[in-house]
């Protein structure tokens, strides 16, 4: 089905790109179905259409006509803007897709025709290798066949979990931020690792082999992260070592208040673009 959806992304940053590399990788979505537009930097223009052979055009020759899925993904301060814009361009059979960060389905439908069809989805940049974690909510008037479609498009980007709206911020706290937390943990390593007379790109890879293998011992194994630790630490060992330090400069409550700063800020966008005080 994909293979005949045309999908524009209204927006050519960091995040377009990165939906766009895995889409194109999967060779489920055709590069020249794929529109990409942004208000000013043609040079960004280009590049994406040089690197992914996507259509790039300036916002105002958009064919909105021949769009089946719209994907916003612009900053979310953009969004009150674009949507009345976009409003009276939109058909009943379009979908928009926002991957805005703290911009709810009901702020959408509210800001545009009744009835259309809008899905709320939280990506993050690990789509460019096709291993995000991506969350998808569905808006009042998704259908599901729309929907369904709109999944398997995700899909190409990496694992999709369909969840209900109110788990977006927490979502967001732990996959859409979560790669940084997880780069800035391998950059500590990296840098100890220089510290004690290691080369840097080679710290480096080691961090993330270390980082890689624990995931994927999470995903492939049936063990909980608990019996994970279990089996590393030896009596009065290293890692006992290494986790008594851990625990001694409050690194869980660390990690614990990082998602939950970015789930609250997720929740403060939604209410400072409502026009709530908080
Ligand atoms: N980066 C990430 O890890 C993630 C980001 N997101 C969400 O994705 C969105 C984009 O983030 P990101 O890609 O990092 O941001 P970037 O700053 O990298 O990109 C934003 C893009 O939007 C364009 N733009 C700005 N305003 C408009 C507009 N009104 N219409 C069309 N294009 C516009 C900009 O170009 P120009 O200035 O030329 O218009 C630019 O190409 C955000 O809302 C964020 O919440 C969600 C999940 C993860
Ligand atoms: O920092 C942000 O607001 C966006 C949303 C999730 C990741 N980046």
């Amino acid at each position: 089905m994909l293979k005949h959806k045309t999908i524009a992304f209204l927006g050519a940053g960091n995040m377009a790109e990165a939906m766009i590399s895995g889409m194109i990788q999967t060779g489920k979505v055709p590069a020249k179905q794929i529109i990409v537009t942004n208000r000013c930097n043609q040079n960004r223009l280009n590049l994406m259409k040089e690197k992914y052979g996507v259509k790039a055009v300036p916002m105002n020759e958009l064919p909105y006509e021949e769009i089946d899925f719209l994907i916003l993904a612009m900053k979310p301060k953009g969004a009150e803007e674009t949507l009345s814009t976009v409003k009276s361009l939109l058909n009943s059979k379009q979908v928009v897709i926002s991957v805005l960060a703290g911009i709810t389905t009901s702020y959408m439908e509210e800001r545009l025709n009744p009835g259309q069809e809008v899905i709320r989805v939280m990506p993050n940049t690990s789509s460019m290798i096709q291993e995000s974690a991506t969350a998808m909510s569905l808006g009042t008037y998704a259908k599901d066949q729309n929907a369904e479609d709109v999944k398997e498009l995700l899909e190409c980007m990496g694992k999709v979990y369909v969840i209900e709206e109110d788990q977006m911020d927490i979502f967001t706290g732990i996959a859409g931020s979560g790669p940084a937390y997880f780069y800035y943990l391998m950059e500590q390593m990296e840098k100890i690792g220089k510290v004690s007379g290691m080369d840097n790109e080679m710290a480096r890879k080691i961090a993330a082999q270390t980082v890689y293998g624990a995931a994927k011992m999470i995903m492939e194994k049936e063990e909980t992260p608990a019996e994970l630790i279990d089996n590393i630490v030896s009596p009065n060992g290293t890692t006992a070592a290494g986790l008594e330090a851990l625990k001694k400069h409050n690194g869980g409550e660390a990690i614990s208040q990082a998602v939950n700063n970015a789930a609250k800020r997720s929740k403060e966008i939604s209410e400072e673009l409502e026009g709530v005080l908080v």
